[in-house]
């Protein structure tokens, strides 16, 4: 099949998708393009295939058929030089964070530099501090274990060694499961000032209502092996097609939107941080 040709100002294209495993078909032709300085989020219901699609942007899997161009690269072919480089040009929090439980915050977060880039000791620990900033930790925070940190601690820690090499392009997988509110629009509030400030373009897997309403561009909505809709959140919620419906009704959903509706004050502002 011929590839189709890079679109400049799209920072992921995926073309006509197929996913198997076995006789499972998880993707059946997904299209979806992913603007550059979006925050772009994928919902669909559990099993759809939303982690697998993003395991495949991020190099961790191939498609069964169907072309997928991160950053212009074309997945399909790439050699391991042009993957490392790839991979140095895009940020990951994956759902568990995945910090190392025997390094501090601050040595986990300046790992990516020690691995890919020619750096003293103080220059990593150095940066590293600026990361923690970013992300609104104290800097008191990164001579702490991963184990003494609150779970919105523990995301805000992943986030800062995900953007450690100032990535374009950045994904998270679920950034605010298993938060605490408060913690969760810290996380919304954080992911917000990311993109406004740094220009990044955000891949988000959520099924958090507040963070779709608040935080995204654009959703896509993905069922029955495709991308039903992506649009913004006030207009998916005007649709008809059933699948994106699912999203609009019960009492959570509604609730959701009420807020985003009546919010004069994005909810914690900016980077408050959670107590420690
Ligand atoms: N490596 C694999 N081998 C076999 N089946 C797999 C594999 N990875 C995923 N699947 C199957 O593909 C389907 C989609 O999985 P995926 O994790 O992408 O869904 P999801 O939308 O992210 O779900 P959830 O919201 O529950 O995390 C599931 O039925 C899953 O069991």
């Amino acid at each position: 099949m011929q590839t189709p040709t890079a679109t400049p100002d799209m920072a992921i294209e995926m073309h006509d998708v197929v996913t198997r495993f076995g006789s499972h078909v998880v993707h059946n032709g997904v299209n979806l393009a992913v603007r550059k300085a979006e925050v772009l989020a994928i919902i669909g219901g559990s099993g759809s295939g939303k982690s697998t699609l993003l395991r495949e942007m991020i190099l961790l899997q191939q498609p069964s058929e169907g072309s997928v161009r991160v950053l212009g690269t074309d997945l399909a072919d790439i050699n391991d030089d042009a993957a490392l480089a790839l991979r140095q040009r895009f940020g990951v929090l994956f759902q568990h964070g995945g910090l190392f439980g025997s390094l501090t915050v601050l040595e986990n977060i300046g790992l990516p530099l020690r691995e890919h880039r020619k750096m003293t000791d103080a220059e990593v620990d150095t940066i590293a501090r600026a990361k923690l900033d970013a992300v609104g930790l104290d800097v008191k925070v990164g001579a702490q274990l991963p184990s003494e940190l609150s779970g919105g601690m523990l995301k805000r820690a992943a986030l800062a060694r995900a953007l450690v090499l100032d990535p374009e392009l950045l994904f998270l997988d679920e950034p605010t499961a298993g938060l605490d509110p408060h913690s969760a629009a810290g996380i919304d509030a954080l992911v917000r000032t990311l993109r406004d400030t740094l220009d990044l373009t955000v891949v988000v897997i959520t099924h958090d209502l507040d963070l779709l309403w608040q935080v995204t561009d654009r959703v896509a909505v993905l069922a029955d092996g495709k991308v039903q809709a992506v649009a913004a959140m006030a207009e998916l919620a005007q649709s008809d097609n059933p699948a994106v419906r699912t999203f609009f009704e019960g009492p959570r959903a509604r609730t959701a939107q009420t807020q985003a509706k009546t919010q004069v004050q994005p909810q914690a502002e900016a980077l408050a941080g959670e107590p420690s």
